[in-house]
């Protein structure tokens, strides 16, 4: 009797003819982060993440000899320092508060789609991670960086990584990627409404600075749309907000190394403020999806100390929308949007 379930070869070999139920996920990608707040956890890490020449891109031959001689002799201990200043019970905040959307996010978009999260460095790498998928069935994947804005140096960064492990498996599934959602309207009211509510709570300071990370001005002549999407994120929340430009101002913070980055500085800005006669300054980071080091530690506390000394009262950091439910509502609709259209999603 043939068997019309399956192909069976000549060596024996026999696949089913009909493939297995189709499953769609939704891939969350966020930079990474060490595994403990020590000089030895942090230098692996670093050592990944500067290595990535989306990240620097000064030719291999004269940055390795400063990246091993110099950078990853002295900087583990100082980014250790400062880890340790914002570790909790739970770990890296950036790692278990992705987690933490990512599982919320699972909640909000029920089984249609399963909801898995990788990092761009460290664990869970994207490539053993986009394989474990592979292997559970999933055909189809929709990428989504954690990265409001994009820059060549974050999401194009994600973008290699997932090419790289799409390279490794010989049935890759059918792929979608979110590029950006800098403008999103539904970002943007999540944003404000979170905002709004801390406000409500907190009352509300003088000025409100939006600090985003920063990145070389020269990867931006080079055609980079970072700023000009900071900036884009920065003027439909400060319409939304009815705040004008001296009311609601943006700088660029975690300047590397001595070529010019995106100005003004986050540290200069807070200070000059402070200078100004600014008593209470809100700060919040909306290019950043969760609160991480350079969120908890780098604006909370290291330029909060800056702008008291330099004669400020306070400064208040706002939150990351993290998993409430804002970003939760938001993202679980941007998600589907992009699934428009695969079998089982609404065309
Ligand atoms: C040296 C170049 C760097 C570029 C360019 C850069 C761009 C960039 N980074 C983020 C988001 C994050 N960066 C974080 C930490 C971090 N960033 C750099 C360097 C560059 N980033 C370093 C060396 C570090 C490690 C800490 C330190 O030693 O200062 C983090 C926090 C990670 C965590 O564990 O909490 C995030 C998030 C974006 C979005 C971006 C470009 C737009
Ligand atoms: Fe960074
Ligand atoms: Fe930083």
């Amino acid at each position: 009797m043939p068997d019309h379930d399956h192909y069976t070869g000549p060596a024996g070999l026999s696949v089913p003819v009909a493939a297995a139920p189709v499953q769609t996920a939704l891939l969350l990608v966020n930079l990474g982060t060490p595994t403990a707040p020590t000089a030895r956890a942090v230098r692996p890490y670093l050592a990944e993440f500067l290595s990535d020449p989306r990240v620097i891109d000064t030719p291999r031959w004269k940055w390795w000899p400063i990246l091993h001689g110099v950078v990853l002799r002295v900087r583990p201990r100082r980014s250790a320092h400062a880890y340790a200043r914002i570790w909790d019970a739970q770990g890296s905040p950036l790692r278990w508060r992705s987690e933490a959307l990512a599982k919320a996010l699972q909640a909000e978009l029920g089984t249609d789609v399963r909801v898995a999260l990788a990092m761009r460095y460290g664990e869970p790498a994207v490539a053993r991670t986009v394989a474990q998928l592979q292997r559970d069935g999933v055909r189809r994947l929709l990428v989504l960086p954690l990265y409001p804005q994009y820059s060549a140096t974050s999401t194009g960064s994600v973008i290699d990584a997932v090419a790289d492990a799409m390279r490794a498996l010989r049935w890759p599934p059918e792929l979608r990627f979110v590029n950006d959602y800098h403008d999103d309207p539904g970002h943007i009211e999540a944003l404000a409404a979170s905002i709004e509510r801390w406000w409500a709570a907190h009352g509300r300071g003088d000025k409100l600075l939006l600090s985003f990370h920063g990145i070389p001005e020269r990867y931006v002549q080079l055609g980079d749309p970072y700023a000009g999407q900071c900036q884009a994120t920065a003027r439909r929340l400060r319409a939304r907000l009815g705040l004008d430009e001296a009311q609601c101002l943006v700088s660029f913070q975690s300047r590397v190394g001595r070529e010019m980055w995106l100005s003004p500085y986050t540290d200069a800005t807070v200070r000059r403020l402070a200078g100004e006669g600014v008593r209470r300054l809100d700060v919040a980071c909306p290019g950043f999806a969760v609160d991480c080091l350079e969120t908890l530690e780098e604006i909370a506390l290291q330029n909060r100390d800056f702008f008291v000394a330099a004669g400020g009262e306070s400064l208040r950091y706002i939150p990351a929308l993290n998993d409430g439910v804002e970003q939760v509502r938001n993202l679980a609709a941007l998600a589907r949007r992009h699934l428009r259209g695969w079998p089982g999603f609404d065309a």
